[in-house]
């Protein structure tokens, strides 16, 4: 059977999506693609051999098995909710808006009472196995440090808030420290991976530092997490996308990954 894709969000992951689909990579159709810029969901359905026919978000779930969600924080309850309620599975990468428990539970909820599946890939980090399985007993407390340049924050409500000035930023600099639920409300396009991790480690503390580093040429994500199992260390330096600084190439890759292993019949890896 052929699986057949719906797209929300046509930026640096769903259009790296997208391709992966177009050439064969991802063994599936994608069926209908939507951005709230149609332009954007325009140029990219034109770029492809198959072109998706463009589409509401509820015509989308209709045509769809997957859906996957490459849009933002804001963007998941409305997606989450279109596609469970119609039974179908779903791939989240704005995995930061389920650390909000009753979004959290509503997509549990749905899924459970649909027979869905959610999906939520490993994105721009490394380490999620061995702290998959450290779940299994005690984790103490969980440190995520990520490096950007300062131009991979721009836009970000932490930033607008603060009124910190990313051009005067001349070295290293720590700009924000905080858990990870602040971190996702502060970051929203930044630190998914903080969620990723704190849902990983089932409750255990998740502590966020964020460093704009002016000479940063890659995203840094650092994690260190301690438990009864002993010490895992984990530091990816992430080429950025080249659409958009804020985002990794190794999220759209991961999604790529993630989207393969569920249209092949042998699973590998925790
Ligand atoms: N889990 C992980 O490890 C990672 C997660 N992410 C997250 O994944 C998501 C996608 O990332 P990326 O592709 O880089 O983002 P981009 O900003 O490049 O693309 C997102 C696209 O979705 C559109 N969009 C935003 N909100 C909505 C909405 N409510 N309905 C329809 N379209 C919408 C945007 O339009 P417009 O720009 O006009 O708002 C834009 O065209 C982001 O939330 C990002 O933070 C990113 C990297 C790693
Ligand atoms: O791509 C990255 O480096 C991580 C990221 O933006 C996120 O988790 O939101």
């Amino acid at each position: 059977m052929v699986l057949k894709i719906g797209l929300v969000g046509c930026g640096a992951i769903g259009a790296e999506i997208a391709r992966a689909i177009d050439s064969g990579e991802i063994s599936g159709e994608l069926v209908a693609v939507f951005d709230h810029n149609v332009e954007r969901a325009e140029e990219l359905a034109s770029s492809l051999e198959v072109r998706p026919i463009l589409s509401e978000l509820e015509d989308l779930v209709e045509r769809s098995d997957i859906v996957v969600e490459a849009a933002s924080q804001k963007a998941v309850p409305e997606v989450a909710k279109a596609a469970l309620e119609r039974g179908r599975d779903l791939m989240i990468m704005s995995v930061g808006a389920l650390l909000d428990r009753s979004l959290l539970r509503m997509v549990e909820d749905l899924a459970e009472e649909n027979g869905s599946r959610v999906y939520l890939p490993s994105g721009a980090i490394s380490g999620l196995d061995g702290l998959k399985s450290a779940g299994a007993g005690r984790i103490d407390l969980v440190t995520l440090t990520t490096t950007k340049n300062p131009k991979g924050f721009l836009g970000a409500p932490y930033i607008e808030e603060m009124k910190i000035d990313l051009d005067a930023i001349k070295e290293p600099q720590v700009i924000f420290e905080g858990t990870a639920e602040e971190a996702v409300v502060a970051f929203p396009a930044n630190v998914n991976v903080a969620a990723t991790l704190s849902l990983t480690a089932r409750g255990a503390r998740v502590m966020v530092k964020i460093v704009a580093d002016p000479d940063a040429e890659v995203n840094i994500h650092q994690i260190t997490a301690e438990g009864d199992f002993g010490r895992i260390i984990t530091r990816v330096e992430n080429v950025p996308s080249p659409r958009n600084p804020k985002t990794s190439y190794l999220a759209a890759l991961s999604a790529i990954a993630t989207l393969r292993s569920i249209a092949e019949p042998v699973k590998i890896g925790t």
